[in-house]
């Protein structure tokens, strides 16, 4: 038995390999390996018969090493580095799921000389270590694997493709040019043979990456609440039907419905895929004075919540329109929060009249003039279809629209790096002479390559890849 140490899997020279689909019992399960002896492996297990042609899958059998007991018949793939994942010489078992053939087969890979067990995102790591994926991509590799949602997935396969960095490598190279125009006036500043106006160039480039900059770090809060879920709150009066609707949208019984008002105390939320989007739903008391001290905590708890929310779904009861908790409701929270610019990052609501069923075909609501709103009944699923689609559309405002939108900034490591950038940027435009002006144009690029790169920082790294599970 050979065991491994954390040290030992910085030295890329070493053989990994791990189980790579799921746990338990499964049809296929595949097994890979990556490393200068993934070509000893699968000569070991296939009883030194000839590695299959590169790429393709071949259908062997597979002995332990040692006994030559019979493991399993499986495909086995052979890839040549470095047209591979890793960059490494890899093989890919895909053995049938049974856990004895799986463990079997792991084992006889154990006893190779030179293998040993992956750690957790350790193949990724040296794809990345091998230029093979730069950390955005890495970081949209994670996010795929974790996807839950069709915008995550949309958005993880875009980050995965490589729109953020090439973005970013875009940006770096307008400031690698800003950088040669400032370098050749320091050089040949004297010198009549120079293009004129190069420091003017130089502060074009440096003021249109300003803008684009600005424009994404405007957006950032996004893509985190594209990762995370944004947070939607439903709120209103006593009884107008909030818990009805929570239960509609997440299409479990969340909340207790009941005739009686004040039923909801606590905030209860839970976590909904709507219209593709990752959502935390939360319900709250109904909104009135003058009531009990449990009640009364429940209301104090609502209105905390919806400090917090990024969407508010205001619902009052269509039937019940000129009672004095309806207008109130509209008065101290519909009122103020449609004042506020929605553009400005602002909360953003939108209004519900449910019960729409009680309302009788030829009798008008009522006579007070309301905001604009949808109309709905939780008992009937009339008006669901309108939510849904006016949700999808706010819901893309606040998490971004992974299928039109500019790259998103997923990390606050994102946010990080690219508001370090634009205050290099800053300290240019400051600049009393021009070596230090040069100075923060390196400085604006480096935090564009850490972004991409790392920068080499062991510790980014591991907090990167542990997101990872074994055997990707
Ligand atoms: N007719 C009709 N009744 C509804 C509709 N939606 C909810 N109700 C009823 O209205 C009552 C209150 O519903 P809830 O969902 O408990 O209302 P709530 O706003 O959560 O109430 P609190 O938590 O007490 O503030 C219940 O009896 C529901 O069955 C609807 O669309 N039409
Ligand atoms: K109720
Ligand atoms: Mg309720």
């Amino acid at each position: 038995a050979r065991c491994s140490t954390s040290a030992e899997s910085l030295v890329p020279s070493s053989t990994i390999f791990a189980l790579s689909s799921g746990q338990g019992r499964c049809a296929i399960a595949v097994i890979r390996t990556s490393g200068p002896a993934s070509g000893l492996a699968l000569r070991s297990l296939t009883a030194l018969q000839e590695p299959p042609p590169a790429r393709r899958a071949c259908l062997r059998l597979l002995r332990h090493p040692c006994s030559g007991e019979p493991l399993d018949r499986s495909l086995v793939l052979w890839f040549p580095g470095p047209q591979s994942f890793t960059g490494e010489d890899c093989v890919e078992f895909h053995v049938h799921g049974g856990p004895a053939v799986v463990s079997g087969v792991l084992q006889a890979l154990g006893s190779v000389p030179g293998l040993r067990p992956a750690e957790a995102g350790e193949f990724t790591r040296r794809a990345f270590a091998h230029g093979k994926l730069s950390l955005t991509e890495v970081e949209g590799l994670a996010d795929l694997i974790r996807a839950e949602t069709e915008a995550q997935r949309r958005q993880a396969l875009r980050q995965l493709d490589g729109e953020l960095s090439q973005l970013c490598q875009g940006w770096a190279k307008t400031l690698t040019k800003a950088l040669a125009y400032v370098e050749a006036y320091i050089d040949f500043g004297e010198d009549d043979n120079l293009e004129e106006g190069v420091l003017e160039q130089a502060d074009r480039e440096v003021r249109a990456l300003e803008v684009a900059l600005g424009s994404h770090l405007r957006d950032a809060r996004r893509g985190q609440r594209l990762l995370s879920g944004a947070n939607v709150v439903v709120t209103g009066p006593p009884n107008a039907g909030k818990s009805s609707l929570v239960n509609l949208l997440s299409q479990k019984p969340v909340s207790i419905v009941s005739p009686e008002p004040g039923t909801t105390r606590d905030v209860l939320e839970t976590p909904v895929d709507l219209a593709g989007f990752p959502v935390l739903l939360s319900d709250t008391a109904g909104l009135r004075e003058g009531i009990g001290a449990v009640e009364q905590e429940g209301v104090r708890r609502a209105r905390h919540r919806l400090e917090q929310a990024d969407i508010i779904l205001g619902v009052l009861d269509a039937s019940d329109l000129a009672s004095s908790s309806s207008c109130s409701f509209l008065d101290t929270v519909v009122t103020p929060l449609l004042a506020q610019s929605q553009d400005s990052g602002g909360q953003r609501l939108l209004l519900l009249l449910n019960k729409s069923d009680l309302l009788s075909a030829n009798a008008p609501a009522c006579d007070i003039a309301l905001p604009p709103h949808l109309l709905l009944s939780c008992h009937t699923g009339a008006g669901m279809d309108s939510l849904l689609q006016a949700l999808k559309t706010e819901l893309a405002a606040v998490c971004g629209d992974p299928s039109t939108g500019p790259p998103l900034l997923t990390r606050v490591r994102h946010q990080y790096h690219l508001q370090g950038c634009l205050d290099a940027l800053g300290h240019y435009q400051l600049a009393t002479d021009l070596a230090l002006a040069a100075e923060a144009l390196r400085q604006a690029r480096r935090q564009l390559n850490h972004l991409t790169g790392g920068g080499g920082t062991e510790e980014i790294l591991d907090l990167i890849f542990q997101d990872f599970c074994v055997g990707k």
